[in-house]
């Protein structure tokens, strides 16, 4: 097992192997957002998490309406699943799913995972969250059902330290001290966000002239 997955601290969680995986069905990895817009701290903790974990694929979804988060939000859906898609279009294993979107209303995470695990059990789920959602998991709807149809990945985020109240796996991966908070900001003071988003999601803001106010 890849020496950067620290589950040390973690005996409840097993952490499964290349092995364990073989003829059943698949590891998913859920990385739930508003992505608005998405930006290289997301991607890089979904590649981080798939490839040490042995996931197959990682299901990006996009909330509809987020349910703490008080800020409404400026753009459309349309605008956040169409960066979404633009970002991860070159990864052959990363997915967008919009679930979330079609079923609209406040976006709570129990009901997507009860959906996902009723319609395809034989998969085994990974829901991948920064510190800052770790940190707040238990108080998520439903959370203890939640953290049952799923297993729980911790990506360490700059700002936010660890404070789990659940068993869950941390993945190692490269501290970015990255927000859509901060893209969102720069845009609208003329700073650039060269690299710090994939360039066809920054062309798409410039384009559509984005974030400007
Ligand atoms: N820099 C980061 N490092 C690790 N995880 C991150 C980082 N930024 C976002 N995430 C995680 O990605 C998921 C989706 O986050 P979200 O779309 O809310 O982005 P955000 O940058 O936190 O947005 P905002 O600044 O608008 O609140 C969450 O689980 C969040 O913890
Ligand atoms: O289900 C909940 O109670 C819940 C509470 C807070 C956040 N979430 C989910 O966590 C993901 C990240 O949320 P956010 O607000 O940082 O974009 C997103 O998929 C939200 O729907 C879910």
């Amino acid at each position: 097992m890849d020496s950067l997955v620290d589950f040390s601290k973690e005996p409840g969680v097993k952490v499964q192997t290349e092995e364990d995986h073989r003829g059943r069905g698949k590891q998913i990895g859920i990385m739930g957002g508003t992505f608005n817009p998405v930006h290289i701290a997301h991607l890089v903790a979904a590649e981080q998490a798939m490839t040490k974990l042995h996931l197959d694929e990682v299901w990006f979804i996009p909330d509809n309406i987020p349910p703490h988060k008080d800020a409404p939000i400026k753009i459309s859906a349309r605008d956040r699943a169409t960066m979404l898609d633009l970002a991860t279009r070159e990864n052959p294993r990363f997915r967008v799913k919009l679930l979330e979107l079609f079923r609209g209303g406040v976006s709570y995470t129990i009901d997507t995972m009860r959906y996902l695990t009723k319609k395809a059990p034989e998969n085994t789920y990974y829901l991948i969250m920064g510190s800052d959602q770790v940190n707040s998991f238990h108080k998520w709807k439903d959370a203890d059902e939640l953290a049952k149809l799923c297993t729980l990945v911790g990506i360490r985020r700059p700002g936010y330290p660890q404070d789990p109240h659940y068993s869950m796996i941390w993945v190692d991966a490269p501290d970015i001290r990255l927000s859509s908070t901060y893209i969102r900001r720069a845009v609208a003071t003329g700073t650039s966000i060269r690299y710090l988003v994939p360039d066809p999601v920054r062309k798409y803001i410039e384009e559509k002239g984005l974030y400007r106010d």
